[in-house]
């Protein structure tokens, strides 16, 4: 696992940007693998202003979502459909069947759940998935003991998360569901490239337990630590309970500058 630690999220958003022109260079249809929350925004921000700089051409990309709410009406400004469609597709101008996600209104949500993890692999893999993290260590929609071998599949939010969400739901808790689809974190393992982005000092124990705790189911974004190739990117908020922080420093300052994230 490398982490970089970074001045500020706007930082933090330019180098996975980096990264993703990277791979577009030398795989114009790479899937990408998108997160929803605030945290990601700058990464999306940077890359859709490369493409409109002309110094990025992603005409080619593919998307897909990490994950997704159950129940919400079709075309709910606060789906994760509606909100990746609006916030990464629309912007990169790319066409609707570039992008790939589970259906959250669908009548049978476990068909709904095998049919993504088949539609994923049918579609050749994630390249490079973008993950946030939850406050209590979730990535997509894993919570706390999900199991690390987990599939796509339907789990229930914990209040914590709910409380956390309600935000984008004019901060009523009742709006917001209590069930999700989400990639399992067997799933999200398969991806080629882990891109995990945390900022914020309220993200800091969080990344502290990932990055240097155990592998627990507990924490689920430590599967990470599983990964052969996963990229932890952290503001200083965010790093500030890291006890190896200027070990991160020292070698990613060191890191020969060939090597990208
Ligand atoms: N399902 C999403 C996650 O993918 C995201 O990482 C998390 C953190 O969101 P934020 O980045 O807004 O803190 O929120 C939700 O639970």
């Amino acid at each position: 696992m490398e982490v970089v630690i970074v001045p500020d999220a706007t930082a933090g958003g330019a180098l996975i940007a980096e990264g993703i022109a990277d791979l577009l260079w030398r795989k114009p249809d790479a899937l990408l693998g998108v997160a929803t929350g605030s945290t990601p925004l700058p990464i999306y921000e940077a890359l859709i202003a490369k493409v409109r700089a002309g110094s990025v051409d992603a005409s080619r990309a593919r998307v897909a979502q990490l994950d997704e709410y159950v129940g919400l009406p079709a075309g709910h400004p606060e789906s994760y459909r509606s909100t990746v469609l609006r916030q990464v597709v629309e912007p990169l101008g790319l066409a609707a069947d570039a992008f790939m996600g589970p259906d959250g209104s669908a009548e049978d949500v476990q068909a709904a759940c095998v049919a993504y993890d088949q539609a994923l692999a049918d579609a050749g893999g994630v390249d490079l998935q973008i993950l946030g993290i939850g406050t209590d260590g979730h990535i997509g929609f894993n919570e706390p003991c999900s199991s690390l071998a987990s599939r796509t599949r339907i789990k229930t939010l914990t209040e914590q998360t709910r409380v956390d969400n309600a935000r984008f739901f004019d901060n009523d808790i009742e709006q917001v569901p209590h069930h999700v689809i989400t990639q399992g974190i067997g799933t999200i393992l398969e991806a080629r490239h882990l891109v995990l982005l945390a900022t914020g000092e309220g993200k800091a124990d969080a990344v502290a337990a990932t990055v240097e705790g155990p592998v627990a189911a507990l924490v689920p974004a430590s599967a990470l630590q599983l990964h052969p190739h996963a990229t932890v990117v952290v503001d200083e908020a965010a790093a500030s309970k890291l006890k190896l922080a200027d070990y991160f420093r020292h070698t990613y300052a060191n890191k020969p500058s060939w090597q990208g994230i």
